[in-house]
């Protein structure tokens, strides 16, 4: 896996033109730029293999934007773990927690889980692994969500994914996907885009004045999408 992403890096270090092309930066932030002030940081001291921080990347996009699916591309090629908020939220109903039920109605009906809950879930997520490299998949999805990750975590992301995908697209993608999910019907669908709009552009606004935002375009084959997503990563080592 590390030695496919070895070979890619001279390609990408010779080509920063080719890059740019590829790398739609939100606000006309230079990709450059961005990199070595937020992500190129070695490791302190350096006597560790783990990074004193972890290099964290949140993914964020509508329902049906192909988040998943691209990280699970990321992982396979870049090594990161991969936690998506949906999942943890999923496991913690089927494992009967306490607080089961309200997450199966909240998700039904296409609303929130309370930050506490799912920052809860994400930070034990974060210490049960040994890597230091994650993908926050479909998390912060609001204001309240990323404050409390701030709050609790202490840190902010090192970069923001942002699948950008026309609505019919999303909607076609949630309608066929098939794993019996309880949110992918019509009606769920329709007030999640809208908890979308209202909730989840202002923490995508957010972080695209901050510089960390890096935009795909999310439509054409999941191939051509992820030659998109590639150069945020591959400058990474
Ligand atoms: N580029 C693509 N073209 C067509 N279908 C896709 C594409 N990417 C993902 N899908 C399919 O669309 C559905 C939603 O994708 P998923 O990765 O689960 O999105 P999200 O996590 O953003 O909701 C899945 O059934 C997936 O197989
Ligand atoms: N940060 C999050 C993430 C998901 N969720 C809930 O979980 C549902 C499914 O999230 P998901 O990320 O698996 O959905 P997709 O965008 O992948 O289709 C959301 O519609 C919310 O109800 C949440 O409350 N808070
Ligand atoms: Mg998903």
């Amino acid at each position: 896996m590390w030695r496919r992403v070895a070979s890619l890096s001279p390609l990408v270090s010779r080509s920063k033109s080719r890059l740019l092309d590829q790398v739609q930066v939100a606000n006309g932030f230079n990709v450059w730029q961005v990199f070595s002030t937020q992500v190129l940081n070695p490791t302190e001291g350096g006597v560790s293999d783990r990074r004193r921080t972890p290099l964290v990347t949140f993914v964020l996009g509508g329902p049906g934007s192909g988040k998943g699916t691209q990280c699970t591309r990321i992982v396979e090629t870049f090594g990161f773990t991969h936690l998506s908020a949906g999942d943890l939220l999923r496991k913690e109903i089927s494992s009967n927690s306490e607080n089961g039920s309200m997450i199966l109605n909240t998700i039904r009906e296409g609303k929130i889980v309370p930050s506490e809950v799912t920052v809860k879930l994400i930070q034990k997520a974060i210490e049960a692994s040994e890597n230091d490299r994650f993908l926050i998949d479909g998390f912060p999805r609001s204001e309240e969500n990323r404050i409390a990750y701030e709050r609790v975590i202490g840190a902010e992301p090192d970069i923001v994914l942002f699948f950008d995908c026309p609505v019919e697209e999303m909607v076609k993608r949630v309608l066929n996907r098939n794993q019996g999910r309880v949110d992918d019907n019509i009606d769920t669908v329709k007030e999640r885009l809208k908890v979308f709009t209202e909730l989840n552009l202002p923490v995508i606004k957010y972080y695209s004045e901050k510089g960390k935002l890096y935009k795909i375009d999310a439509t054409g084959s999941e191939d051509e999408i992820f030659e998109r997503v590639r150069p945020v990563f591959a400058v990474l080592r």
